[in-house]
């Protein structure tokens, strides 16, 4: 299986609509991939909390437009990252849409851990509350977004529920680069699964951006890592290796569910 994830620059002097565009291009460009994978919030930029109202858009808004005729026209599945949705209260949503090959929606995922603490995404948007996985002919995508990543339960949730290649589009900070590669790798490996990790470059409201894209393998090597400009990160790798890897050791099985609350020990 052929993935190609797009760490697309998101740059302030360039307008939304003329990032949207480019976009749409690149992933034309990608025929021949299986898969394709767009980051966090590429329209905005994850840290333009100021911008997220004005450039929210319904779910078949633009972005979805455009995405879903470049992942026809290219014949590819496309992970198109999140955009800022509204729902038709206003409410405004970190949600990810996922294409089939024909353009059409195979599924949306609201990001559930909201980054902020008190302020920007945690107070601006909604929180999704429904794990998604997304069937395709050669494995099943597990999906979260960014900040997701600090959240294991999440993802053993996702592979209960058949996940084999976890999927996170990112808009992660440089400061914060060490703790992306190593909780994509933890993932990976504590869930013996692929992590596909994209994430943006360049700077925007003032947040430089990792870069650092990276493809994990079940075993917890890194396949391929972009550098910090923007990049295309394309990787073969084969999805029966999660069941090999399972097989071969079979930690997942051990795993101890329903233990008893601890007691309180007197002396
Ligand atoms: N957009 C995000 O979710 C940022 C997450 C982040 O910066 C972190 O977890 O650290």
């Amino acid at each position: 299986m052929r993935a190609s994830l797009i760490q697309i620059c998101v740059d302030p002097a360039e307008s939304v609509a003329a990032r949207r565009d480019r976009a749409a291009g690149l992933v034309r460009e990608r025929t021949g991939s299986d898969l394709v994978v767009l980051p966090e919030l590429w329209t905005t930029g994850a840290f333009a909390f100021d911008h997220f109202g004005e450039h929210a858009e319904e779910l078949r808004g633009p972005t979805f437009l455009a995405l879903s005729r470049a992942a026809r026209d290219a014949g590819v599945w496309l992970h198109g990252g999140s955009i800022p949705e509204h729902d038709a209260g206003g409410r405004l949503y970190n949600t990810s849409l996922v294409f089939a090959p024909d353009g059409t929606l195979a599924a949306s995922y609201r990001k559930i851990h909201r980054f902020g603490f008190d302020q920007g995404e945690a107070v601006l948007m909604g929180a999704g509350d429904r794990l998604v996985t997304v069937d395709l002919p050669e494995t099943t995508l597990g999906l979260a977004t960014c900040y997701d990543l600090r959240f294991p339960e999440q993802f053993r949730g996702l592979v209960d529920a058949g996940a084999e290649t976890l999927v996170v589009p990112a808009g992660w900070p440089a400061r914060r680069a060490a703790h992306w590669n190593l909780l994509a790798r933890a993932r990976a490996v504590e869930n013996q699964a692929y992590v596909l990790a994209c994430g943006t470059a360049g700077t925007h409201a003032g947040t430089e951006q990792a870069g650092r894209s990276l493809v994990v393998d079940p075993w917890g090597e890194v396949l391929a890592e972009a550098g910090t400009e923007e990049e295309i990160l394309t990787v073969d790798f084969d999805p029966a290796t999660v069941a090999a890897t399972r097989d071969r050791f079979p930690a997942l099985k051990d795993r101890r569910l329903g233990l008893a609350e601890p007691k309180e020990i007197r002396p």
